[in-house]
């Protein structure tokens, strides 16, 4: 039976907290989910939510899906309802998508309380709106809600939506784990259970898994283990609660963990831009840690895996990252050993190998400057001057030589504060002065040197100071405490640069990394 990947990111995924998207937005991100190869995306229910009727009428002429179908979810009828007058049932036919998903009641204790009516009436409910459907040309799909749970409280009950379902023409009957409760084991020992009670294949069942155990992915694995060949999931986990199966982890598991080639050729590998894309159009930041798709989904800052890496980076990565778009990153903390310091250089094409007494140096001075509060790991430019500095081709000239500055803050009278800084330097051979205003001590300090150095390096009207994070740290050892300022740069040509400065002022800490930021920026090569 052939495997079906269903992705339920623009309903399962919109009834995450804080998550709306307009229908442009749904409109995007369902074209995203095709490039990644899903079979089925799950549009949301028209009818129930406007926004949902509008997407699906959009989709008919703004939609050219290449793999997936769309899908349009909602409910079995009303009780007591005919089908054929109910108006939810209607918008699903409205929405004419090729395909619908029913959510069903699937738990008597849900039938008797939730639904205020009998057993037997939900079970006509589901035959009568599936068999509807069906005639009306639809394929169907039919989520058995609470389904562990209403079959571990009454296997009888649970097995008869199944066959009910079946019966009546549904393609897969999805066995929804609802309130997200369930560990793989008793997803696996419900689901061989309900195959042995039936004498029906496990094929023809799919897994839905809420994830407020934090099993979601592994409740998935676990379904398609006992047989199952239909899987539901979610662009990054985003659901309702904690959120669904995140659909990047279950495909890339099935794809390189159980050789199972459920996405089309080429797919696999557009993971990384399709979470970021998605994730950007959601307005969530990326989780930087989310597994395979994560930006430290194959970063390293143990010096230990460094070393092991050095000779085969697969002695300390599960998979290779570039299956799935990603890449491997080497972070210099104080944790590195000498092969960390190495690979990040070599990352950045900066040879350390052939130099052994530059690379012990820069290890060294990375582990006491760390030990002092500066953080190398976001900022590659501030480490490849350290590194550049102890190798023999130097590091690039600083652009100026400071003789003093200076950065006043003026409370006026009237409300407002202005910093106006000073900085006397000398730019090739010739002494400087400059002031200017800026609405903080970092931006009056960085104005004022663009006056002073501009005449001499035009190519500074282009950098743009991106970022300004500061973070107040302990201090140890008896030592008070200290600042750590990370600064990002970019300009128009799209490269972007972090740099660091610490101090126990925060003008000077910012000040550092400034002037690495500039120097970096404006090296003669770019670096
Ligand atoms: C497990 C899941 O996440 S399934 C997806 C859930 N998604 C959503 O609920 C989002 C969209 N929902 C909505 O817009 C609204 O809840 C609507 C339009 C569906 C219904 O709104 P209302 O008519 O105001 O009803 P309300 O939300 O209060 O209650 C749901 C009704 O559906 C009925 N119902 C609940 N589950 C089912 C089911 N599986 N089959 C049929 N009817 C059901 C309830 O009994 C209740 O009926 P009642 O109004 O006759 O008591
Ligand atoms: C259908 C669904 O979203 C659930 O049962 O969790």
């Amino acid at each position: 039976m052939t495997f079906q990947v269903f992705d339920t990111t623009l309903r399962d995924g919109a009834q995450r907290e804080g998550l709306t998207y307009s229908v442009v937005d749904k409109l995007a991100v369902a074209r995203l989910l095709d490039e990644f190869g899903v079979g089925f995306i799950e549009g949301g229910w028209p009818g129930a939510v406007p926004k949902d009727t509008e997407f699906f009428r959009r989709a008919r002429t703004e939609l050219d899906l290449r793999h997936a179908v769309l899908v349009a979810f909602g409910a079995t009828r009303k009780a007591g309802v005919s089908v054929a007058d109910d108006p939810q049932v209607r918008a699903l036919l409205d929405a004419q998508t090729t395909a619908v998903a029913l959510v069903a009641k699937a738990d008597t204790r849900h039938v008797e309380r939730a639904l205020r009516t009998t057993g037997a009436e939900n079970l006509a409910m589901i035959h009568d709106t599936v068999d509807h459907l069906v005639r009306e040309g639809r394929r169907v799909f039919v989520d058995g809600e609470h389904f562990f749970d209403g079959y571990r409280h009454d296997p009888a009950y649970g097995a008869a939506v199944v066959q009910t379902a079946l019966a009546a023409g549904a393609e897969r009957m999805v066995l929804c784990d609802t309130n997200g409760g369930m560990l793989p084991s008793q997803v696996t020992a419900v689901i061989r259970d309900l195959t042995d009670r039936l004498g029906i294949d496990p094929a023809l069942f799919g897994i839905h898994a809420q994830n407020d155990t934090a099993c979601a992915v592994a409740n998935t694995i676990a379904a398609v283990e006992a047989g199952v060949r239909h899987v539901q999931g979610t662009a990054n986990g985003y659901g309702e609660r904690p959120g669904n199966a995140d659909i990047f982890a279950v495909v890339a598991n099935l794809e390189l963990k159980l050789g199972m080639p459920v996405l089309p050729e080429g797919c696999l590998a557009q993971m990384v831009r399709v979470s970021h894309a998605i994730a950007e159009i959601a307005n969530i930041a990326p989780d930087t840690h989310q597994a395979y798709a994560g930006a430290a989904a194959f970063a390293h800052k143990a010096g230990l895996h460094a070393s092991a890496i050095k000779v085969d980076p697969l002695l300390y990565n599960h998979v290779d990252p570039s299956v799935v778009g990603n890449d491997m990153r080497i972070l210099v903390t104080e944790m590195a050993g000498r092969a960390s310091v190495e690979l990040k250089s070599r990352e950045l094409g900066l040879d350390l190998g052939s130099s052994p007494d530059a690379l012990t140096r820069v290890t060294k001075r990375v582990k006491e400057l760390e030990a002092g509060g500066w953080s190398f790991e976001a900022a590659d430019a501030s480490f490849e001057l350290l590194v550049r500095s102890e190798l023999p081709e130097g590091s690039p000239a600083r652009p100026f030589t400071l003789e003093s500055y200076r950065v006043l803050v003026e409370h006026r009278e009237d409300g407002g504060v202005v910093s106006e800084a000073t900085v006397k330097i000398r730019v090739r051979g010739e002494r400087v002065i400059a002031t200017a205003e800026g609405n903080g001590p970092v931006n009056a300090l960085d104005e004022a040197l663009r006056v002073g150095l501009t005449r001499h390096y035009p190519q500074l009207r282009d950098f743009e100071l991106a970022d300004y994070k500061v973070r107040i740290l302990e201090g140890s050892h008896g030592t008070g405490a200290v600042t750590r300022v990370l600064l990002e740069t970019s300009d128009s040509s799209g490269r972007d640069w972090t740099t660091v400065g610490v101090h126990p002022n925060v003008v000077e800490a910012s000040w550092h990394a400034l002037v690495d930021a500039l120097t970096y920026g404006l090296a003669p090569t770019p670096v």
